[in-house]
């Protein structure tokens, strides 16, 4: 059985459960579930904490999990990250009052209050920079200038929303990039039953990313149409009764959608129809 954590609560949770819906695997239906078996697909299920969920892996308890990237770094566990999942998507920065500083240069002799420690700490030594103090705060970081804990703060910022309300602005370059991450134990053989879990992970970014993508055309413009939906591998090719036109289908991104339907109608191709993919396996 692999042994897979989810995160239990925060930002994480509700999307990693999704995701792992839609892959086919079982996901708790209380909050108060800890463990969940999923026998027909050979896995269970760990809800923990998302910052805990690298230092699991690392020690082995369980095989994968799914965390932040940035919260896997920060972590210091021998974790690696082994598949990106596209969601939770933010960068790390740091951030003061607005308008009172615009390099990291000028952290030097100032206090900095994170929930991530480490991975401040690091970046800050790689920048040759020597900040008076970094403090731990669990969360709230970015009260903690207004309250006189902090000069500078680093923190998620998503939609910036938060910073923008507490009368702070972002400065530097960003820290990191970071998004929801699968991950497994560093310097260990891939542990069986991952290969299966990664398809499935695989098929539903596909399916989130990618439309279905169908046309007529007529036959003398088929390549002129196939060089803007060229596929994945190469689309589909069908003749139509009336043998001067031909059936068009292939894969197209999803922000392309509206694009590449002009650009077809352009040269001549009617009747697009755009699909969405439930399910794949590539
Ligand atoms: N607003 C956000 N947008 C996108 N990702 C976020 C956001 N806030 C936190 N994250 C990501 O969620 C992970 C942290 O999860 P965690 O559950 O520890 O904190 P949280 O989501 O802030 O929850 P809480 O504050 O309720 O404890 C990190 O990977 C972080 O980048
Ligand atoms: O840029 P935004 O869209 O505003 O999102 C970023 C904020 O979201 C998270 O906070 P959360 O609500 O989890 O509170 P916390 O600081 O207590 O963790 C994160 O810590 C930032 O504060
Ligand atoms: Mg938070």
């Amino acid at each position: 059985m692999l042994r897979i954590a989810v995160p239990n609560k925060g930002s994480l949770a509700e999307p990693a459960a999704e995701m792992l819906r839609e892959a086919g695997y079982r996901q708790r239906r209380d909050s108060r579930e800890l463990v969940l078996p999923d026998a027909d697909n050979g896995v269970e299920f760990f809800f923990l904490r998302p910052r805990d969920i690298a230092v699991y892996v690392g020690t082995g308890t369980v095989d994968v999990g799914i965390t932040g990237r940035d919260l896997l770094l920060d972590s210091e566990s021998p974790a690696t990250e082994h598949l990106r999942l596209g969601f939770a998507r933010s960068t790390f920065r740091f951030a003061t009052q607005a308008g009172q500083m615009n390099d990291v240069r000028e952290v030097a002799g100032r206090r900095v209050a994170t929930s991530y420690p480490v991975l401040v700490a690091a970046y800050l030594r790689e920048q040759g920079v020597v900040p008076s103090e970094v403090v731990r705060l669990d969360g709230a970081v970015e009260t903690a200038i207004r309250l006189g804990v902090a000069d500078v703060i680093a923190d998620v910022v998503e939609t910036g929303t938060t910073l923008r309300a507490a009368g702070l602005d972002v400065f530097g370059e960003p820290i990191l990039k970071s998004e929801a991450v699968l991950v497994r134990r560093a310097g260990v053989e891939e542990p069986a039953g991952l290969d299966v879990l990664t398809r499935r992970l695989q098929g539903v970014l596909t399916a989130r990313e990618y439309v279905l993508m169908d046309y007529d055309v007529p036959t003398e413009f088929v390549e002129q149409a196939v060089a803007i939906t060229p596929g994945l591998e190469s689309p589909t090719v069908s003749p139509l009764h009336n043998r001067d036109w031909a059936a068009v289908r292939a894969m197209v991104r999803r922000s392309e959608t509206n694009r590449v339907m002009d650009a077809l109608y352009e040269v001549g191709a009617r009747a697009i129809l755009v699909t969405s993919i439930h399910a794949c396996r590539l």
